[in-house]
């Protein structure tokens, strides 16, 4: 078994959300239009584009190929769109494959054989490549060298096949997964961070005349603000959006268009989706706001337990709504306000719930 295989389940069960990180198949049509294209025009992660762009130009001016770039960071922050960003800032092609696509080291030594002097190789969910793949990776990051096996048993040799210098960049959700001497290997490592609201407002606002569509400044922040810090569901929000405009006005996303479209898909102002309110819902009215089990809180909402864990939870952790303690799941009062509820007494009280946080 992989040793990390959590994220085809986290992929499947966020199939058809509309807040949801992975892409989805209309995602993928779309995205490549929307991409940016150069590092000017990539928006936020200053300090990342900073680094990025002394690694680049530095490599640049010295007529090499630019060092192993390791980009980690929650799904849908543009880690496939930095690496295109790479290979173009270096005038070099780029070829893209991930890590579920490299079970064999034969499927990754035909790969490195193939590339051409400078290439960028992306290596999406570079975590979850299979061990002797990795291993095989370990020499060719650092001497441009692959053993290929050849024959089986007693009898096999290893023929070292020489590889053109390349760069690799290697994304991951999970950088903490990788094995130390893999992420060692890396020349530069950028951490993506989760968006601020203006910063997706910028992206709303560029998609948004790359697609023809007329977006006032408030109708851009209404957006930004449900799109869980993240441009893919900014990007895939604002496309919503749009059809609504289309149809039920004239075409221009205002404030108050923009609000009642996600009202129709059931995005809340701050982003939450229908799952992640029932979860909320139930931790509050069923369980008083908890502490209560996973197990149990999933099957109060009618849902898997790795679906409540993986899809809801990660988002209601992230924004200070739901806490995760020793003693089972426990809503904060901010969970309360946001569902406009009034806590029960011990849950503001000085020795109540409270102490679960505190303490
Ligand atoms: N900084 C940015 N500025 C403008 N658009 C962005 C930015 N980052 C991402 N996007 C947009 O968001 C979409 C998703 O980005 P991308 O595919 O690069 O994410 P990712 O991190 O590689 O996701 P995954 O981990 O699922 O592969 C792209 O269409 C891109 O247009």
């Amino acid at each position: 078994m992989n040793w990390d295989d959590t994220s085809s389940v986290t992929d499947d069960t966020q199939a058809g959300r509309l807040v949801g990180a992975a892409a989805d198949g209309e995602d993928q049509a779309v995205e490549a239009a929307l991409r940016p294209k150069s590092l000017d025009e990539f928006v936020g992660q200053e300090r990342v584009r900073e680094q990025l762009d002394l690694v680049l130009k530095a490599a640049r001016q010295r007529g090499a190929t630019a060092d192993h770039v390791l980009l980690s960071g929650a799904p849908g922050l543009g880690k496939t769109t930095l690496s295109m960003i790479i290979a173009a800032e270096m005038g070099a092609p780029i070829r893209i494959t991930s890590g579920p696509a490299i079970q064999h080291a034969g499927d990754l030594a035909a790969i490195l054989s193939s590339l051409q002097e400078g290439e960028v190789l992306f290596l999406d969910e570079i975590h979850r490549m299979s061990r002797p793949a990795e291993e095989m990776l370990y020499m060719a990051m650092e001497d441009f060298r692959v053993d290929v096996i050849v024959g089986k048993g007693p009898g096999a040799t290893a023929i070292p096949l020489e590889l053109p210098p390349f760069t690799l960049v290697g994304a991951t959700t999970r950088a903490g997964l990788l094995p130390p001497p893999l992420r060692d290997r890396f020349g530069f490592t950028a951490h993506m961070e989760f968006y601020e609201p203006v910063e997706l407002e910028r992206v709303i606002h560029r998609s948004a005349s790359l697609l023809n569509v007329e977006i006032g400044a408030d109708g851009a922040a209404e957006i930004a603000g449900r799109s869980r810090g993240t441009p893919r569901i900014a990007n895939r929000l604002l496309r919503r959006v749009r059809d609504y405009a289309q149809v039920k006005a004239d075409g221009v996303i205002s404030r108050d268009i923009a609000a009642a479209a996600l009202a129709v898909y059931e995005v809340d102002a701050r982003g939450l989706d229908r799952l992640d309110r029932a979860v909320l819902q139930a931790l509050l009215k069923l369980f008083g706001g908890g502490p209560v089990g996973l197990s149990t809180l999933a099957v109060a909402v009618g849902e898997e337990r790795e679906t409540v864990e993986e899809v809801a939870e990660p988002f209601l952790v992230r924004e200070g709504l739901l806490a995760r303690t020793p003693r089972g799941r426990v809503a904060t009062p901010a969970a309360w306000a946001h569902l406009g509820l009034t806590p029960p007494r011990q849950a503001t009280g000085g020795n109540g719930q409270q102490d679960l946080f505190g303490a």
